[in-house]
């Protein structure tokens, strides 16, 4: 199962993080750059180049330091088949390493298009014109409902593979939908999808949680509890520290009472750790690697405090 293994690797790590890898070029180190413009000249190639020996520096250097990454696939997207071939990269390349990829993709769509969707995340064995790399899990938007999600949830059960459903965004208006309340049963959107959620988590791993995920943002901390409550078989996905605001003391909540199940995720802040482009790489690395074992000393600790450190125990 998916939970089993990130359970695994949290255990062997000690840490709750994941390292989003979001590649925007004008904030890597210039030397990086200007070898990828020498190469092949300000092009969507010479971007897909410096996106993959950046997104390899990154993680080269945390590795063992955590659990799992999560590349957004916008930031791939803009640079043509070279960003995407770049985003692949980078995940076989992060897989070789021992961590897990979950693509920040948010898909859905009516049903057939959310299997190829499915399709193209978790790879398929029937299609053999497709590649076989696959990542891990994928974040999936439910805005249409159930038949948009159960492709995802059907090819990735019994497949080790992970579907991680948006419940509560981190952004200021997310509320503008997910808060409403539905008229007749008073219960709001986000918790609707919760009730989806729950429906679909079947097996639990040995960890107590399913493959099934939700995204709460940090920068919600007070809905944490009560999602946690709602949702207590579900990892949750909780990006929204470091640049966003979201307080980490605050996060305790969305751990289980055995100190499980959140997956803590910054990016820019962990990318982009040093003060200035004009650091050399080995520079940069030790930026990105101090911010690494600061992040998880703080959610550690954060741990400790609320009596919910047991993973040594594990
Ligand atoms: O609710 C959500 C869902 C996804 N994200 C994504 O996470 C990272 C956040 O980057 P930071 O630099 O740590 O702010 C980014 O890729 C978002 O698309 C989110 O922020 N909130």
């Amino acid at each position: 199962m998916f939970a089993d293994k990130y359970m695994e690797r949290v255990i062997r790590t000690k840490s709750h993080l994941c390292v989003g890898l979001d590649p925007i070029l004008d904030k890597f180190p210039s030397v990086l750059l200007e070898r990828a413009e020498k190469m092949y000249g300000k092009t969507p190639e010479g971007a897909g180049y410096a996106i993959f020996e950046f997104n390899k520096l990154i993680i080269d250097t945390i590795a063992d330091k955590v659990p799992v990454v999560k590349p957004q696939l916008a930031y791939y997207e803009k640079y043509d088949h070279f960003g995407v071939a770049a985003f692949w990269q980078t995940v076989e390349y992060a897989q070789k390493r021992g961590l897990l990829v979950i693509a920040d993709a948010k898909r859905g769509d009516i049903g057939t298009t959310s299997q190829a969707y499915a399709e193209a995340f978790y790879k398929s064995t029937e299609d053999e014109w497709m590649s076989s790399v696959a990542v891990d899990a994928v974040t999936v938007n439910p805005y249409l409902g159930s038949d948009g999600l159960d492709p995802f949830v059907d090819l990735s059960s019994g497949n080790d593979k992970g579907t991680i459903i948006l419940v509560k965004t981190s952004n200021p208006s997310s509320g503008e939908l997910q808060d409403q309340i539905i008229e007749n049963n008073g219960k709001c959107i986000s918790e609707l999808v919760c009730d989806y959620i729950n429906s679909c988590s079947n097996p639990i791993g040995k960890y107590g949680f399913s493959d099934v995920g939700a995204v709460i943002g940090a920068t919600y901390a007070k809905d944490l509890a009560r999602f946690r409550e709602i949702l207590p078989n579900s990892l949750f996905l909780v990006p929204g520290i470091g640049y966003q605001g979201g307080d980490i003391k605050l996060l305790e909540a969305a751990f289980n009472e055995k100190g499980l199940g959140a997956i803590i995720s910054c990016t820019r802040a962990i990318n982009y750790a040093y003060q200035t482009v004009g650091v050399s790489e080995e520079e940069a690395k030790d930026s990105i690697l101090k911010a690494v074992d600061s992040f998880n000393q703080s959610i550690n600790s954060v741990l400790i405090g609320a009596g919910k450190y047991f993973i040594d125990e594990l």
